[in-house]
């Protein structure tokens, strides 16, 4: 639905983005993740057809940036940052506006708004003017105006900036369920929002695609396999003994403790191997062979903790390693660009 191929974007002498190249599938909400100043509003406009990219290829549902921009604008819903929203307009009357501005048939326009309007939970705020309203309002009502003309493609730039808590949860449901309906490219610098609303991550640094794959691949991935810790009833030596014997595990480490804790317990940290695609010992979840080991040598386990890293431990490994080692450099789980 939205493909970029070697993707530039040069202001000045500087490049804000450079040699971006991904996609995105139909109905699929990818995130866009990097600090300030990495490219990200930047990229964003390229794909909304509001800025020519200056090398490279932007096609959204089939339509070239460069060759139709204003076509490409009709396929796409964008709320920027900041909602440009006509503050002294009522709610409704501003989204008539926008349907009238992106071409809904006047006839449809009164259901379509009223439609859009309950979507996004603003119908009890209809009459009130759009300037008086709450921030969390008046980005639902920015929200509103992005699905107005029900268009395939959502672009949403730091879609719960300024919000409170309450107002960030109410906005990452109201995204969720866009999904599947709608294909969404979402920018932000907020790990957890990222990790709860995407399927998939791309990762930006300084105008450079790092890294990108789903949250949960891109931490296991990074750490070059999977740490688990258990604590298990029995001897430490036929412990280590067993857990040896299964395929995938390397690196036991066990933790002496002290006192009456200590005494018929003991506490492993273990490496699993990892293939390719990041999954552990050959597609099969290595838990459960844990499990059936220790079972058969009467080695009850009573913990068994998954260490993965954290998206904001992934992301902060990436960044640093990327500022570390120069423009070039080739982060550690970099995805192969185009999926
Ligand atoms: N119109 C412009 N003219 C000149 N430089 C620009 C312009 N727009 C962006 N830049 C520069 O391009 C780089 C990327 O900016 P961009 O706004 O895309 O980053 P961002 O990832 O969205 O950051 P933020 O999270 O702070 O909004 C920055 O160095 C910025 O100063």
């Amino acid at each position: 639905m939205i493909e970029l191929v070697g993707v530039g974007k040069q202001f000045g002498r500087r490049w804000a983005v450079q040699d971006l190249t991904c996609s995105v599938e139909q109905g699929e909400v990818l995130g866009f993740l990097g600090p300030n100043g990495a490219g990200k509003t930047t990229t964003m406009r390229m794909v909304t057809g509001y800025m020519p990219p200056t090398t490279g290829s932007v096609r959204v549902a089939g339509i070239d940036a460069l060759d139709d921009p204003v076509r490409l604008k009709r396929r796409v819903g964008y709320l920027p940052e900041t909602p440009p929203i006509y503050g002294e307009m009522t709610v409704r009357g501003f989204l008539h506006f926008v349907a009238e501005m992106r071409g809904v048939p006047r006839h449809r326009r009164r259901r379509h708004v009223d439609h859009v309007m309950e979507q996004v939970g603003v119908a009890d705020v209809a009459g009130r003017l759009a300037g008086r309203l709450s921030r969390g309002y008046r980005q639902r009502v920015g929200l509103a105006a992005a699905l107005v003309g029900d268009p395939p493609v959502l672009v949403l730039d730091e879609p719960t900036s300024g919000m409170d808590p309450q107002q960030i949860v109410e906005m990452r449901r109201l995204i969720k369920d866009l999904a599947g309906r709608h294909t969404v490219l979402l920018s932000s610098h907020i790990l957890p929002e990222v990790a709860s609303t995407c399927q998939r991550v791309l990762i930006i640094n300084r105008g450079r695609l790092i890294a990108q794959d789903s949250p949960q691949k891109l931490s296991l991935r990074l750490r070059q396999g999977q740490r688990l810790r258990l604590e298990v009833r029995g001897e430490p030596a036929r412990v280590e003994a067993a857990l040896s014997e299964v395929p995938g595990v390397q690196d036991v480490h066990l933790a002496s403790g002290d006192g009456e804790w200590a005494r018929d317990r003991v506490r492993v940290e273990l490496q699993l191997a990892t293939d390719e695609s990041g999954a552990s010992g050959g597609g099969t979840d290595p838990r459960e062979a844990i499990f059936f080991a220790m079972a058969r040598h009467g080695l009850p386990i009573l913990e068994m903790r998954s260490m993965d890293l954290s998206l904001e431990e992934v992301f902060m490994q990436l960044v640093t390693h990327e500022n570390l080692a120069g423009p070039d450099a080739q982060a550690p789980g970099t995805a192969q660009p185009g999926r």
